[in-house]
């Protein structure tokens, strides 16, 4: 069974603007309310793809129920432990020429409801996947996900950690099943910028070495690399147009893990998570199932190294 935690859920309140006016009364062309949030949005692509996933986490309020209401009709098993306070509502914010997000703070989270999403790993079984990702809301300390990877490894299960800066290389040691940092991410670990693209297979190679086991560099609307210790594949992405990119990041690690844990086959896992990508950028809601399977013929990879 593959696991999502999702510490800081959203609803993702999307507003279309013809043009931003920042200080101006602004009227919206078109506004949308999704659940959102890392996790969540990895068990939503999962559900696309017919993956069954648990989604665990932290959810309050009225914003809580309206996410646990959105998993429940996809069909998403959801056991998250409830909070006492709203969970926070992240505004995107997208014109003609730009797109600006404001990410909420979150609730606090109290100690029970910490130890609840503990007791809920100790019923982890041997191949089980756990997934975690996003921000944590202010009360959760910075070792939060880190400190879980002990409890998923006592029951001889994986992690997936999407993370960037020192909280992704502090996990490295402890062997995620894949890391995905995008381009800019990548170079910030190293304190650098990429001349070309053998210096961002190099410094994928570094964190392999470092532990990871397997690394996919996404680079938005140029697609994405997996870098093996022996070879290095670019995948494209599909004609199309993009809507609203938000969630692409999300919807191709979760194409990758889906596609890994049925089959073990990294090119073909790779295939799916660009597919899942771009389908999501080009999408006003996360991919669909329908605009998966139709980017997926459209995918080429190619042997860069
Ligand atoms: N503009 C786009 N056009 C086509 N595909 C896209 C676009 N933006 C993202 N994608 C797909 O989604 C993947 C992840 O997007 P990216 O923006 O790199 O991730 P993140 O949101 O984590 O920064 C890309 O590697 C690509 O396959
Ligand atoms: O937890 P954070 O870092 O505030 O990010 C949460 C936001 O990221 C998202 O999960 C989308 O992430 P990506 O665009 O990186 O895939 C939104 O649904 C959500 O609003």
């Amino acid at each position: 069974m593959i696991y999502t935690i999702t510490a800081n859920p959203s609803i993702d309140y999307v507003i279309q603007l013809e043009k931003l006016n920042t200080g101006n009364v602004n009227r919206v062309q078109s506004d949308v309310k999704l659940p959102g949030g890392k996790g969540i949005n990895v068990s939503r692509i999962l559900a696309e793809l017919a993956l069954p996933s648990v989604a665990l986490g932290f959810v309050g309020g009225f914003t809580g129920q309206f996410i646990q209401s959105k998993l429940n009709n996809a069909s998403i098993d959801c056991r998250f432990t409830e909070v006492e306070e709203d969970t926070r509502i992240n505004v995107k914010l997208k014109d003609n020429a730009e797109e600006t997000e404001i990410n909420g703070q979150g609730p606090h989270i109290s100690a029970e409801a910490v130890a609840n999403l503990k007791q809920q790993l100790a019923k982890l079984e041997a191949g089980d996947i756990v997934f975690m990702s996003g921000s944590l809301p202010p009360n959760l300390p910075a070792s939060f996900y880190k400190d879980l990877i002990p409890l998923i490894q006592a029951h001889n299960a994986e992690f997936v950690i999407d993370t960037t800066g020192q909280a992704l290389l502090d996990t490295l040691a402890e062997k995620p099943l894949v890391i995905k940092p995008n381009h800019h991410e990548l170079a910030e670990l190293f304190d650098t910028h990429f001349a070309n693209q053998s210096e961002i297979i190099a410094a994928g190679r570094k964190l392999l070495d470092q532990g990871a086991q397997h690394v996919l560099v996404s680079m938005a609307g140029d697609g994405a690399l997996l870098i093996t210790p022996d070879h290095a594949y670019l995948g494209g992405t599909p004609k199309g147009t993009v809507i609203n990119s938000v969630g692409a990041g999300d919807s191709m690690i979760a194409g990758f893990v889906g596609t890994f844990a049925q089959h073990h086959d990294a090119l073909a896992a790779f295939k799916t998570s660009l597919a899942c990508g771009s389908a999501t950028a080009f999408s006003e809601d996360l991919a669909t199932s329908a605009k998966i399977n139709e980017l997926l013929p459209q995918i080429e990879i190619t042997q860069v190294d």
